[in-house]
């Protein structure tokens, strides 16, 4: 590094000029790279995106205050999804069992100065188990929603694919990050864990993501962030690991009432009539939530489109056919 560019460096921190002082980086980091140093050239421009992040996110160089960062920085930017949710626990169609569960967990949440001032701490490690489509994504949008707390979502197997081999260190910063920044986490595809134990190149691999993430489940959790689990295959999971959540919840396939409700509420003034619901009862049988939502979303774009301000029975009838047909046709290449 010249003098100037020291000089330069002395005088943008004695001014407090944050931003003078890193584009100097920069400029260093620049004539690094053009006499052959691409590697100093590399660390001066990373640690000068981390400066910047840090700025954005409002948090001191070198505290660790708890203000919730906008989005995960550094080597988890990519594999780490961000959110805030405006998702609420009203906005779900949920069994009573469900939402006396989730409601009580957001009082936890929201009482927990209360609760750890009498020494116990509320309930933050939640596994999601259920089918495709039955809500557990959704679950942690409203959790979040509720908490006015950013969602951050980790989709297991992703990681798994494009880290093969670093899999256990990246997970270590996600438990980092848990551990300094309040937020819902969701760790989607958590079956991953499991699914993978057969293939004899992942025998290692996968101990060490195991073993990671039963330290992890065994970690004081100091900023109570909500750690949710989801999976549609609870029994490859290590039984090791299943056991160490608090809380186990199932989310399965609506009955008949429940799917009415989640058809109404997304037709909202587009509905049938009371007496139309009988004809396409029959349709419903074995959908999801999801598919649930998606045929009534298509036959209330058709109405738009067509002017009218009601959906037919026959129209929902016929998609709600389309989504049953659909799904066999999977079920059926899938073998089942
Ligand atoms: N209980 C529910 N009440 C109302 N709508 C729901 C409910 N569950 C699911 N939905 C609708 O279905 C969509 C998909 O659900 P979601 O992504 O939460 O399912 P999932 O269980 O996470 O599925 P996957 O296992 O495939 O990730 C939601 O965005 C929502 O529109």
């Amino acid at each position: 590094m010249s003098t100037k560019h020291l000089l330069a460096l002395l005088n943008s921190h004695i001014e407090g000029d944050d931003e003078q002082f890193l584009s100097i980086a920069l400029q260093v980091a620049a004539q690094e790279a053009r006499q052959g140093r691409p590697e100093e050239a590399d660390r001066l421009k990373r640690l000068v995106q981390k400066a910047r992040d840090q700025q954005r996110s409002g948090r001191p160089a070198s505290g660790q205050t708890p203000i919730p960062l906008a989005r995960p920085r550094g080597e988890l930017q990519g594999l780490v999804e961000t959110g805030y949710p405006k998702v609420s626990l009203a906005s779900m169609v949920l069994s009573d069992g469900v939402r006396e569960r989730l409601t009580r967990v957001v009082r936890q949440q929201q009482e927990r100065a209360t609760l750890r001032n009498h020494g116990q701490v509320p309930t933050t490690h939640i596994l999601l188990v259920g089918p495709p489509g039955t809500g557990k994504t959704m679950t942690a949008s409203a959790l979040a929603g509720e908490l006015h707390l950013p969602l951050f979502t980790v989709r297991l197997e992703a990681l798994f694919s494009r880290f093969f081999g670093e899999t256990a260190g990246k997970l270590r910063l996600l438990f980092d990050q848990i551990a300094q920044t309040r937020g819902v986490y969701l760790l989607d595809e958590f079956d991953a864990i499991g699914a993978r134990r057969g293939d004899s190149n992942d025998v290692g691999e996968i101990r060490r993501v195991l073993n990671s993430v039963l330290a992890f489940m065994e970690e004081p959790n100091s900023t109570d962030s909500l750690v949710l689990a989801a999976t549609n295959h609870v029994e490859i999971l290590d039984e090791a690991l299943a056991r160490r959540f608090d809380e186990v919840i199932e989310y399965g396939l609506p009955d008949q009432s429940a799917a009415r409700a989640i058809l109404e509420r997304r037709l909202g003034s587009f509905r049938l009539s009371a007496r139309s619901w009988p004809t396409i009862q029959p349709a419903l049988d074995g959908l999801s939530q999801a598919e649930l939502v998606r045929a009534a979303d298509a036959v209330v774009k058709d109405a738009i489109l067509e002017g009218a301000t009601k959906v037919s029975s026959d129209a929902l009838g016929q998609a709600l056919q389309d989504r049953q047909s659909l799904k066999s046709k999977f079920r059926r290449q899938a073998g089942h």
